[in-house]
């Protein structure tokens, strides 16, 4: 990779003791050829995790500790990326990738604005993926207890279950319901102490404006007793006595079929401006009239992105799909307006 490569990153999230670093150091014993920077942000004064990461010559550490990423040090990270790029610029320093280990306590939301709001950091930096690391044993006690475990699950692109040999199947089983209520785009896949191939969640380019959008149908697992694959057996929950929660994020689809320019821009300006704080991430194929090419929108919270994809082909019908992850919304109300940006 030469320094004009916009660096990827990766974000990984999930609640307190749900196995971020054990993954991260499942990583960095198995990667032999690429150069790793880390930044590490914990929760109080001393940095736990620091210690515990197995230091070699493939990887920096950062360590920030002057208290959350998501509030009080978000002008830090900032300062810690430009300080990055310059340095790599000036040829003092050299990696391949860098990934932000946020403290367990962390909304994802500031941070992952961060990547979208300062122009060096855009100019430079290609942000890959949100990580949550899910604890499958305690996550419903976290979830019962903690807004922001929610909202981490929320955020994701991929989920990573963790502790799966410590919960009974059916357990198992109605946490990834659960998840899957809360988020049905990011694909989930269990990881037994972090044992997991780097391709399963990095390099997962789920940032670039491209035309993929993805619904998860069910899950993924990877079986480390087996040898480590790329393609998986997907597996569907068929779960009769599925009990509802409480956990306010929800997955929302909207489909139509071709719109109107006009009408769907003004339909997301007022969607984002009215409920933009609640809406985690936000992904769209729009199929727009007399247009050959497909709009992708995709945005966290109020920051919003739009861009022209591929052509359609002559083959998939023109179909518009516009996923929101977001605290509860009027969805019968919001879906009506959205159908009435249908083009004439
Ligand atoms: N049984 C079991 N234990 C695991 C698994 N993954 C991680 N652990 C253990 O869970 C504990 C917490 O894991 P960490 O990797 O430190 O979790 P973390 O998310 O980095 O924790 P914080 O930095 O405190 O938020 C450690 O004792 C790990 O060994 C797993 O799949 N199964």
């Amino acid at each position: 990779m030469t320094i004009t490569n916009h660096m990827p990153v990766t974000i990984l999230t999930g609640f307190l003791g749900s196995g971020k670093t054990t993954l991260i150091n499942h990583l960095l014993n198995h990667n032999h050829n690429e150069k790793i920077m880390i930044i590490e942000n914990e929760f109080g004064p001393i940095n736990i995790d620091g210690g515990l990461l197995k230091h070699d010559t493939n990887i920096d550490i950062i360590e920030m500790t002057n208290g959350c990423i998501c509030c009080s040090v978000q002008g830090e990270l900032i300062t810690a990326l430009h300080q990055l790029h310059q340095k790599r610029l000036a040829g003092e320093i050299n990696f391949d990738r860098l990934i932000i280990e946020t403290t367990g306590l962390a909304d994802p939301a500031p941070i992952l604005q961060t990547f979208f709001i300062d122009d060096v950091i855009r100019e430079t930096i290609q942000l890959d993926a949100v990580i949550t690391t899910v604890d499958c044993e305690h996550i419903s006690t976290h979830l019962k207890n903690h807004r922001v475990a929610a909202s981490q699950i929320g955020f994701a692109d991929r989920i990573i279950l963790t502790k799966t040999d410590r919960v009974k199947t059916a357990d198992k089983l109605s946490v990834i319901a659960r998840i899957n209520a809360i988020n049905n785009k990011a694909m989930i896949i269990e990881a037994n102490h972090g044992q997991i191939a780097k391709t399963q969640w990095l390099d997962l380019h789920t940032f670039d404006l491209n035309d993929e959008l993805t619904i998860s149908k069910g899950f993924f697992t990877v079986d480390m007793s087996k040898q480590l694959v790329t393609k998986f057996t997907p597996f569907t929950s068929k779960l009769h006595s599925y009990q509802s929660y409480d956990d306010n994020i929800f997955s929302y689809l909207f489909e139509a079929t071709e719109l109107d320019l006009k009408k769907i821009g003004s339909f997301i300006e007022k969607l984002i401006e009215q409920y933009g704080n609640d809406m985690l991430r936000y992904k769209g194929v729009l199929a727009i009239k007399n247009q050959s090419q497909k709009l992708i929108i995709q945005g966290v919270h109020k920051v919003v992105g739009f861009d022209y994809g591929s052509a359609w082909d002559n083959i998939t019908p023109k179909e518009s799909k516009f996923v929101v992850i977001s605290r509860k919304l009027p969805f019968e109300e919001l879906k009506q307006q959205f159908l009435a940006t249908i083009a004439d």
